[in-house]
């Protein structure tokens, strides 16, 4: 099932285009890594794909009723700054809010929701705590724990993982896996390329505005185009315990 389609997507900023005739579509069952340099679109795709940015082309998502779209699609964007001094379980059930009708409380389904998100960034120590008062990592897991509760066919998330612990990288990787097997689409913006070879079904690379690759991640990691995109010379290698890739120089 495709959950999110677009087609000759096009962004111009300042008069500079940032991103060109970008096409693609997300199906049920993926968990696609956006990955590109600094400056590649990256953020300017995923809030393009959103209706966030003007654009010229199509998306799906972007043509979508608003209210529609907070039910097929949760976003995280890269700002990580939680400004509200609410407890842990107060802001991840911000994420139900497209759920709600005006006025209307919890119930026990939204709930459920937010233990499960809870549980799953294993913030259940932090419950009650307020949100301000945690560490930036932990109030990534926070947001994180936000966009899962929203329970939404598709997941948006930019640079989820920056800023996180191994373990914590691991696994929100793990959740984007678990919420593909149970038949959602996730998109993820990784700047760690071995994060992205293990955890991601399939890779979307950005150079200069447009795609340039798109595919398994073994196959778009190649030599070449980690010295064209990215600039580096790297280590990748299949062992015992799956893909591994380590950068290892600057190429100049
Ligand atoms: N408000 C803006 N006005 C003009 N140009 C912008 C604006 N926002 C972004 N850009 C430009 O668009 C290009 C793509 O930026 P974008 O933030 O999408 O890249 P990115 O791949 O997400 O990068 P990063 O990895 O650094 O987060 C960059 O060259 C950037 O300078």
């Amino acid at each position: 099932m495709t959950l999110l389609s677009v087609r000759g997507l096009s962004v111009t900023r300042r008069g500079r285009p940032v991103l060109q005739d970008i096409s693609l579509t997300v199906a049920a069952g993926e968990v696609v890594g956006l990955i590109g340099a600094n400056g590649a679109g990256k953020t300017t795709l995923l809030r393009a794909m959103l209706g966030l940015l003007s654009h010229r082309g199509q998306s799906s998502l972007a043509e979508m009723p608003a209210r529609d779209r907070g039910r097929h699609a949760a976003w995280m964007p890269q700002a990580r700054e939680i400004a509200w001094p609410v407890t842990v379980e107060t802001l991840v059930a911000l994420g139900r809010i497209p759920h709600l009708t005006a006025g209307q409380r919890l119930s026990e389904t939204d709930r459920a929701a937010v233990d499960r998100a809870i549980a799953r960034m294993g913030l259940d120590p932090f419950r009650q705590r307020n949100a301000t008062n945690l560490s930036g990592g932990e109030q990534a897991r926070v947001l994180i724990a936000r966009v899962l509760a929203q329970e939404t066919p598709l997941l948006l998330a930019d640079e989820p993982v920056a800023g996180l612990d191994p373990a914590h990288q691991i696994s929100t990787m793990h959740s984007f896996t678990a919420l593909a097997a149970e038949g959602r689409g996730v998109v993820v913006s990784l700047h760690d390329l071995g994060l992205a070879l293990r955890h991601c079904t399939r890779l979307v690379m950005l150079e200069g505005g447009r795609i340039s690759a798109d595919g398994p991640p073994l196959s778009v990691l190649t030599p070449a185009r980690l010295r064209t995109g990215f600039g580096i010379s790297a280590w990748i290698g299949e062992t015992a315990q799956g893909p591994v890739l380590q950068p290892l120089d600057v190429l100049h």
